[in-house]
């Protein structure tokens, strides 16, 4: 008999405190390769913390975090081995370096010897190319987004946690990340992302994970937790009501 391979990421019990304030209390969920799952939740729900704990940029109080049942690594370089990359909400690109140089810091950082020529690949993936030796601080927004995405996707990671990744993009640009994202999660990979823009989250998302006050208030599939009379409560009286 096989034994079933363990969640790609595994998150348990986790506890979050910033002084006197609890950002997270006993949150737990799964994510499996090829699944995509969305964290969603009011402003200051903990969603980015969760991200930063899996990263090792939070220490939690209580809780583990596990990739492929293995304790998750605390460094940036370790993260990558382990083949978990991250984009961030501010997309924390060098300005002053091209879209190229941008790509290849993490294939560098892991002296990969085949770094430019998967560069290169995820740069032509994500139809960037043509832009390859302009600075990223010169690009319009989306294609500087992209440029974050390429060099998350450049490492060819397992786990792919994106922080927004539709925020601040138009229609068209939304649809071309939607079937981005379903490509990456059909290849096998497996996604978590943090995002508000919901009709986004509905499209992609196989299961969606929301989080109220630093606590998982209801999981499921997009189509139950849309009817979830506590995500309900959750968003009243705000815009972005699901
Ligand atoms: N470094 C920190 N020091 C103190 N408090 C923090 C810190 N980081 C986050 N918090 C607090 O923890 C709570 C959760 O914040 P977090 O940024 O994770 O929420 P979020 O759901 O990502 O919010 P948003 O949707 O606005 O990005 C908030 O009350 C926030 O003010």
């Amino acid at each position: 008999m096989n034994t079933p391979l363990p969640p790609r990421l595994s998150v348990s019990g986790l506890e979050v405190a910033f002084g006197g304030l609890t950002a997270l209390d006993r949150v737990s969920f799964d994510v499996h390769d090829g699944e995509t799952v969305a964290l969603i939740g009011p402003n200051g729900a903990g969603k980015t913390t969760v991200f930063n704990a899996v990263c090792g940029l939070v220490k939690p109080r209580n809780g583990t975090v596990r990739i492929a049942g293995r304790p998750a690594p605390a460094k940036a370089t370790g993260l990558l081995k382990s083949g978990v990359a991250r984009t961030l909400q501010g997309l924390g690109l060098f300005e002053r370096m091209s879209v190229l140089e941008n790509v290849l810091v993490p294939l560098t950082s892991l002296r990969d010897p085949g770094a430019v020529a998967k560069a290169l690949g995820v740069l032509a993936e994500l139809d960037l190319v043509h832009l390859a030796a302009r600075p990223a601080g010169t690009l319009p927004y989306p294609e500087r987004k992209r440029v974050a995405l390429a060099r998350a996707l450049a490492t060819d990671p397992k786990l792919l946690l994106l922080d927004e990744p539709a925020g601040g993009l138009g229609t068209a640009d939304i649809d071309a990340l939607a079937d981005l994202v379903a490509h990456v999660a059909a290849s096998g990979r497996a996604v978590l992302l943090v995002e508000h823009h919901v009709d986004f989250v509905m499209r992609v998302a196989d299961r969606i994970v929301v989080l109220d006050f630093g606590q998982v208030i209801a999981s499921g599939t997009p189509e139950a937790v849309q009817g979830d009379p506590a995500v309900e409560a959750a968003y009243l009286g705000l815009e972005a009501a699901i």
